[in-house]
């Protein structure tokens, strides 16, 4: 079975406050980004797991994709597979890479194997995995609350939207952004903020990961600033970053930016 992980964007993002496990509570709105990886899950003779692409940090065997195939062997009588997974996705950019990756293996291997899993045993399943996985059960705009794994349907819809993503090549892991972000209450109502015109957002949608992260990376302000020129009608940081968005009203795509060839772009059509 072939599947296709997408990634996410964060629209809005508030770090609310300490929770007694460590993590931080936090509001944000998820939406699906369709930039995607490969990730192909056959039954086998024996385990095996193979990557291309981009190289992922440390050792395969913690790969959060073969993490999803132990979670499930641990309650299901699994055969061996054979994993492949082609990484497209820039890794510690704010997108949810490794997470839609985890997601989707949980998602083929209960279809592959005819599991029956429902999607709330599968986001349980994604939850003991990352922060970020649960989201990619059902991959539906949510305003997501606690770990950013609690969440309600969130009316918006922005297919159609044309967005460019652009990262700059800094991996700002996940564990050192949120280092660096005192939790505060949340500055606007996050979902009345996305009910009004997307003109409006640029006053009332904020990522507090921007604030915090800015001083530290100033490209992280460039690039937004470059995406507004370039016209977009709202642009932001997403997640913990360092991948910033813009999304643009009109339906042509926005201009090329002159960036670093060292950037990894992605524009297209929500
Ligand atoms: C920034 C976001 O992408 C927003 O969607 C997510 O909150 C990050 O989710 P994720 O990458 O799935 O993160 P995890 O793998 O669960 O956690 C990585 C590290 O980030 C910190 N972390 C993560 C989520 C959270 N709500 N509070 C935290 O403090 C913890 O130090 C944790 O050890
Ligand atoms: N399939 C995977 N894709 C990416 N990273 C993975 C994967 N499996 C395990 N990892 C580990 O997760 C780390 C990246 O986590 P991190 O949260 O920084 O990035 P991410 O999963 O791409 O998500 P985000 O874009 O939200 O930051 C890597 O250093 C790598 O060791």
């Amino acid at each position: 079975m072939l599947v296709f992980p997408n990634a996410k964007l964060n629209l809005g993002l508030y770090v609310t406050g300490q929770r007694p496990d460590g993590f931080r509570n936090l509001e944000s709105a998820f939406v699906s980004l369709p930039w995607c990886d490969a990730l192909e899950v056959l039954p086998a003779a024996e385990n095996k797991l193979t990557l291309t692409g981009i190289p992922i940090p440390g050792d395969p065997a913690t790969n959060l994709c073969w993490r999803a195939y132990e979670l499930l062997r641990a309650d299901f009588a699994l055969p061996p597979v054979q994993l492949h997974l082609h990484k497209v996705v820039p890794i510690g950019a704010g997108l949810g890479g490794g997470s839609g990756d985890a997601a989707f293996a949980l998602r083929a291997l209960n279809e592959l194997f005819a599991l029956a899993l429902s999607p709330d045993a599968l986001e349980s399943y994604a939850r003991g995995l990352g922060s970020d996985c649960a989201f990619f059960i059902r991959n539906q705009p949510v305003l997501a609350y606690e770990k950013g794994d609690v969440f309600q349907p969130l009316d918006l819809n922005l297919r159609g939207m044309v967005c460019k993503v652009i990262y700059p090549g800094l991996h700002i892991s996940t564990a050192e952004a949120y280092s660096r972000v005192q939790a505060r209450p949340p500055r606007h109502d996050l979902r009345q903020s996305l009910a009004q015109p997307m003109e409006t957002w640029r006053e009332t949608v904020s990522n507090d990961f921007e604030d915090a992260l800015t001083p530290h990376y100033p490209v992280l302000g460039e690039l937004k600033q470059a995406l507004y020129a370039a016209g977009a009608t709202y642009a932001s940081l997403s997640g913990s970053g360092s991948a910033v968005y813009g999304l643009f009203a009109g339906r042509e795509l926005p201009p090329a930016l002159p960036l670093s060839a060292e950037y990894r772009v992605w524009d297209g059509v929500l």
